[in-house]
């Protein structure tokens, strides 16, 4: 029998400026600003892209010797990612503001340049333990307006509800590169043509399953763990035998970029519980540039999202560098595993 379909390089390639561009003209979801914005994004992931795939080439490995806001020690790699992002999107007239993992306040826009209404906050090297060890790692970002009559943007400015963001996706550096966006329209998969130096969409409108049979957990921190997030990790682990009835299998490449876009491709579940090792840190992964972008993009694509008690995306931000528990990926197993939480808590 003859093969019908059509051969791959006869499909014309649609490019990201061109994705952006048919967006714009037919469902109005962005204006020119913010597909510049996110154009501007694409290309600093694209620098930061070349900078992690020359590895020990490019002297970028190892620590820079400094710590971020939140004590943790920056890798070289981490700073010069910044600094692409910040310097990329600092000159177009495009934002207000920008705001970062790795700096302890808001960047506000140079007084030469004009300045636009969005604002950008993002990871720009997310998975550092994984950076010097050759595993993906990625970049996340958020769009958020600027509100109205704000022309200074401070931290207030940034303390939206993950329901306003207007853009959000990530960049992973793995065997590919892959640019995941979404608009609030669905979420789009844009792969770096390395050859010919631009993102080209290769999925679109991706749907994370309802149902999973994989988890992604760090489970060394086992013995920190509140009682319910025990419990659905005990059921899980019981397999066939257990009241699940099935078994399940466990991935966890410790970049929250890598695991979520292995969700986004084939389902999961991926959690980053509260644990009682510091009362004080509810969660490890930040809520403005990890865990808000990452439930924008996985409700997006049919998944759920919560802190194992509420949506992330209603989770009223008090701090630019505020940290939450993450539970997110395949909406059944989200809401299971948030149903132990919420029923432990009525108890
Ligand atoms: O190895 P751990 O401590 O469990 O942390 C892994 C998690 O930390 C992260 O690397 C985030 O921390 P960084 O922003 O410091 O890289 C996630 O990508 C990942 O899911």
């Amino acid at each position: 029998m003859s093969d019908t379909s059509p051969s791959p390089v006869s499909v014309k390639p649609v490019s990201l400026s061109r994705f952006l561009i048919e967006e714009q003209r037919s469902k109005g979801q962005i204006n020119a600003d913010l597909r510049l914005l996110i154009e501007v994004v694409a290309r600093a992931c694209k620098r930061i892209s070349i900078a992690v795939g020359k590895g020990a080439l490019g002297g970028v490995l190892g620590s820079a010797g400094t710590e971020n806001v939140q004590g943790e020690t920056q890798k070289k790699l981490d700073v010069l990612s910044n600094e692409i992002l910040l310097e990329a999107n600092e000159w177009g007239g495009h934002l207000a503001a920008l705001a970062s993992e790795e700096m302890d306040d808001p960047h506000p826009i140079p007084n030469r340049y004009p300045k636009g209404e969005y604002l950008l906050v993002f990871d720009p090297l997310d998975g550092s333990s994984n950076i010097d060890v050759n595993i993906s790692v990625g970049t996340i970002f958020s769009v958020l307006r600027c509100p109205e009559g704000v022309t200074e943007p401070d931290e207030q400015a940034f303390l939206q509800r993950g329901t306003r963001q207007v853009a959000a996706g990530y960049a992973v550096y793995g065997s590919s590169t892959v640019l995941v966006l979404t608009l609030g329209d669905g979420v789009h998969a844009f792969t770096l043509d390395r050859e010919q130096g631009g993102f080209v969409l290769t999925q679109s409108n991706l749907t994370i399953p309802e149902d999973t049979g994989e988890f992604a957990i760090n489970m060394s921190n086992i013995r920190h763990w509140e009682p319910p997030m025990r419990r659905y990790i005990d059921e899980l682990l019981a397999g066939k035998t257990g009241p699940r009835g099935r078994d399940f299998n466990m991935r966890w490449v410790a970049s929250m970029v890598a695991d979520v876009h292995r969700i986004l491709t084939r389902g999961g579940i991926f959690i980053y519980p509260r644990d009682l090792k510091d009362p004080s840190k509810p969660g490890k992964l930040r809520l403005m540039y990890e865990a808000n972008p990452m439930a924008f993009v996985v409700e997006q694509a049919g998944g759920a999202a919560t802190t194992g008690r509420a949506r992330i995306l209603d989770v009223k931000p008090e701090k630019l560098h505020q940290r939450v528990p993450v539970f997110l990926g395949s909406r059944n197993e989200v809401e299971r595993a948030t149903r132990y939480h919420t029923e432990a808590d009525a108890s």
